[in-house]
């Protein structure tokens, strides 16, 4: 092609040869110069000169070795690209170095080589026409741009002087380039990140029926729970403030990729607030006459709690939204508070959740922690409302004389908010971030001792005193209630054990030092742990009479009836009699299984060591 162009190049163009790439017109390259011969051409031509000419270089492709450059000038390529230096950079390390960036002007041809040193200069005829790279178009030899890892290639559609050969060049590879990415496309797996794109392509594979993957399977599965998640959100009846939040957080988690932990977060939260019970009660069945019968059942003595119980519920009956007090009983352990609180649930027909205070000092652990900390919770009371699915449980609130202080803050400070029937309506757990009613829960606290709730928690409440109990009446609730509920524990029925009432006596005057009754459950519990024990045993030798001969038998059952009962409890290893039924549990039995007295010993032992003193100082 002749040149014929109103835009000439210089006859004369220093050349720059390069092994890195091949330079075609209307491309943009950046190459490294660090051989001598280049160096010396940067230095001289283009850091030197200042002329617009000197700028323009020809860039002529190494085909030799580049690893061989020796003093001697390679043979020179014929075809190569003048080309306009952009920009030099200089640089020390590792080597000293520049790198080049030069845009291809047009193709031109050596004629003649007019020297080699210090670098080569050639006299060149101009093969293209230069408007033809510098209009704004993408010209068909930028095509040659897909080729760059292609050496040879590019050497070739460089060569090419004429468009139609040019065109015959680039297309197969071209062709090639595009089956490349086609394949580049099936192979690339989809990331965790498309789930957008995943979620705008499935319904389309739905459609067609195509077989999916075992991961898009778990994908879809994901995605499928978040669209059930928000028809559950949508179908709760959450309330206005809530359902606005949660449809902003799934919109969100809907964007989110499921690697991020904040996906997790996002939807343990919603998960909760679809369980919390915003609108979902137990129907209160209250009948005083009933809760009468109820009470008396479960309990023996406490009168005064009693009555107090029965007209808070009368109270109730009568006036159906009761913002009453909120009752608090004090008292000793084991004096049956926790168990009266139950049972106040239980007329009522309504759930119950205990909540244990003793220890809390930390108010997150009432009013829940922010969802910005790592591992935030809810509070213990929007936990409790999730355990028992309905918004009017009775809670239980134990111990509230042992809340404790701390950095963290005041738990009975987030207690009051609790509470106060004024102000329960809307309480805001930090974790769920928008308002609860708690005025369908009826909370009962529970303590030891007055002096050590904070007074302001305790001007919230009525306390009921529970006081311990005497000895006639700890020796009834035992036989009323204890026993019984031990015998059922342990598979035992009245034929295979009796307990008379003196040892019952003894059990609570010297075994036991307590206002309540737990300690005294406890020993009868041990008591007939061992009777459990002795039954099994003889239900296994009634079925297996192996040396229980008549005669030997016979001494065996009178030394059993005559001897005390303690022994049968305690050393009936060799018997080959089963014990006889009931077994009786008399003091010597006791002894056996629960040791020598505690408090006889106590007493005998320190009027032993009185005496002893007295002795000593009457005889000094
Ligand atoms: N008057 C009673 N009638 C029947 N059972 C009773 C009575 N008082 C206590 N009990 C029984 O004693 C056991 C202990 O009672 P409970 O746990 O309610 O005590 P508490 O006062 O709550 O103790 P704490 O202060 O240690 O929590 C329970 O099994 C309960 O049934």
């Amino acid at each position: 092609m002749a040149a014929g162009s109103a835009i000439q190049i210089p006859s004369r163009l220093p050349l720059l040869l390069t092994h890195e790439g091949v330079l075609l017109p209307g491309s943009t390259m950046r190459t490294s110069v660090d051989s001598p011969r280049n160096m010396q051409l940067v230095r001289s031509r283009l850091l030197k000169g200042t002329s617009l000419r000197s700028t323009i270089i020809g860039v002529i492709p190494n085909t030799s070795d580049p690893t061989s450059d020796c003093d001697d000038l390679p043979s020179l390529h014929r075809i190569g690209t003048a080309a306009l230096a952009v920009q030099v950079v200089g640089s020390n390390w590792p080597k000293p170095h520049y790198t080049l960036l030069v845009t291809g002007l047009c193709r031109f041809q050596i004629l003649q080589l007019l020297k080699e040193k210090p670098y080569p200069v050639a006299e060149v005829e101009q093969l293209d026409r230069l408007e033809q790279f510098t209009n704004q178009h993408k010209s068909e030899e930028e095509l040659g741009e897909l080729s760059e890892q292609f050496y040879k290639y590019a050497v070739q559609i460089l060569d090419a002087v004429r468009l139609e050969e040019r065109f015959k060049m680039t297309i197969p590879l071209l062709v090639r380039q595009i089956e490349g990415l086609k394949l580049l496309q099936k192979t690339r797996k989809p990331k965790q990140d498309d789930d957008k794109r995943v979620v705008a392509i499935r319904p389309n594979r739905r459609i067609n029926h195509i077989p999916s993957t075992t991961e898009d399977d778990e994908e879809e599965e994901d995605h499928d729970d978040v669209v059930m998640l928000e028809k559950k959100i949508r179908t709760s009846s959450m309330s206005e403030q809530a359902l606005k939040v949660c449809l902003k957080e799934i919109k969100r988690l809907k964007k989110m990729p499921q690697s991020m932990p904040e996906y997790a977060l996002t939807r343990n939260y919603l998960e909760l607030m679809v369980e919390l019970p915003w609108n979902k009660s137990t129907k209160d069945r209250l009948e005083i006459r009933a809760a009468r019968i109820l009470l008396d059942n479960d309990h023996y003595a406490m009168e005064k709690l009693k009555k107090r119980v029965l007209e808070y519920l009368a109270v109730r009956q009568l006036k159906n939204n009761l913002k009453g007090p909120i009752l608090c009983f004090v008292g000793p352990p084991g004096v049956g508070k926790t168990s009266v609180g139950r049972s106040i649930a239980k007329t009522l027909g309504r759930e119950f959740h205990r909540i244990a205070l003793g220890g809390v000092c930390d108010q997150s652990d009432i009013r829940g922690h922010r969802r910005t900390y790592v591992g935030s919770m809810p509070g213990r009371i929007i936990n409790g409302l999730k355990t028992v699915g309905v918004n009017n449980p009775v809670f239980l609130l134990d111990e509230v004389d042992k809340l404790g202080k701390s950095l963290q803050g005041d738990p009975a400070a987030a207690l009051l908010e609790v509470l106060d029937p004024e102000q329960n309506h809307s309480f805001t757990d930090h974790y769920l971030n928008v308002a609860f009613d708690l005025s369908q829960v009826l909370f009962i606290a529970t303590a030891n001792t007055t002096a050590t709730i904070p007074p302001a928690l305790l001007d919230r409440m009525e306390v009921i005193q529970v006081p311990g109990y005497t000895q006639e009446e700890k020796i009834e609730i035992a036989h009323r209630h204890l026993i019984p509920k031990q015998l059922e524990q342990h598979g035992l029925t009245p034929q295979q054990i009796q307990i008379p009432q003196v040892t019952t006596l003894d059990i609570i005057t010297r075994y036991t030092r307590e206002a309540g009754v737990r300690s005294l459950d406890r020993k009868l519990g041990a008591i007939c742990r061992a009777v459990a024990v002795k039954v099994a045993e003889g239900q296994h030798k009634e079925t297996k009479p192996d040396r229980a001969e008549v005669g030997e038998g016979e001494d065996c059952k009178e030394h059993v009836t005559e001897d005390t009962k303690a022994e049968s409890i305690s050393d009936t290893a060799d018997l080959a009699l089963p014990p006889e039924m009931p077994i009786l549990i008399d003091f010597h039995a006791l002894k056996d299984i629960l040791g020598p007295p505690m408090y006889e010993m106590e007493v005998t032992s320190s009027f032993f060591s009185a005496s002893l003193l007295f002795l000593s100082i009457l005889t000094s």
